[in-house]
């Protein structure tokens, strides 16, 4: 069932087949409480369809959108270029280790821009998709800096595990 807040994340992968390698998002919405929907779309394969998604996107209760491609990743770009909405790309792995993906994300012409995190960086897009909400929600913004907190506590842990130290008799 939608929801009709303004809240909730959009995360568009190109492919069914690339649906691995963006679970990471899926973690991190859940983990924050974020409402999403996830859909398969393709600027290529889908080009009215993507369209159409992008410009009833706002109207649909959408404040972010993610799209997530490997190969000639466009979707990211296309959704941009039909939404006022900020637009995080995820290139994918899906080929050459991603730097095809990763190139057409992140170089877009001046006037359209994608956020783009990482190759295959779902994560992280998911965690700056929170940080946009959060802007206008301090729940959220709790949230995520409980989450940090518990990162920060871990690398601690890590710390006690590993440290090691020498000096050297003189
Ligand atoms: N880059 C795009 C777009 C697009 O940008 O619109 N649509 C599909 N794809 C990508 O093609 C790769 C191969 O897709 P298939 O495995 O379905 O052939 C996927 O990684 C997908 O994201």
């Amino acid at each position: 069932m939608q929801t009709t807040q303004k809240n909730r994340v959009a995360v568009l992968l190109g492919s069914e087949h690339d649906a691995p390698l963006v679970e990471g998002a899926f973690t991190v919405l859940q983990e924050l409480d974020i409402p999403f929907e996830a859909h398969i779309l393709s600027a290529h394969r889908s080009n009215e369809a993507a369209i159409r998604f992008a410009e009833k996107a706002a109207e649909e209760g959408y404040a972010v959108l993610i799209a997530a491609a490997g190969k000639a990743a466009h979707l990211a770009g296309v959704l941009a270029s039909r939404s006022l909405l900020p637009v995080i790309g995820i290139p994918l792995s899906a080929s050459l280790g991603g730097m095809d993906a990763l190139l057409s994300t992140v170089q877009m012409p001046n006037g359209y821009p994608v956020a783009t995190v990482a190759i295959d960086g779902a994560a992280n897009a998911a965690l700056l998709a929170a940080q946009i909400l959060a802007l206008g929600d301090e729940n959220l913004s709790f949230r995520i800096q409980e989450r940090r907190k518990a990162m920060a506590e871990k690398v601690a842990q890590a710390d006690e595990r590993f440290h090691r130290s020498f000096t050297p008799n003189r």
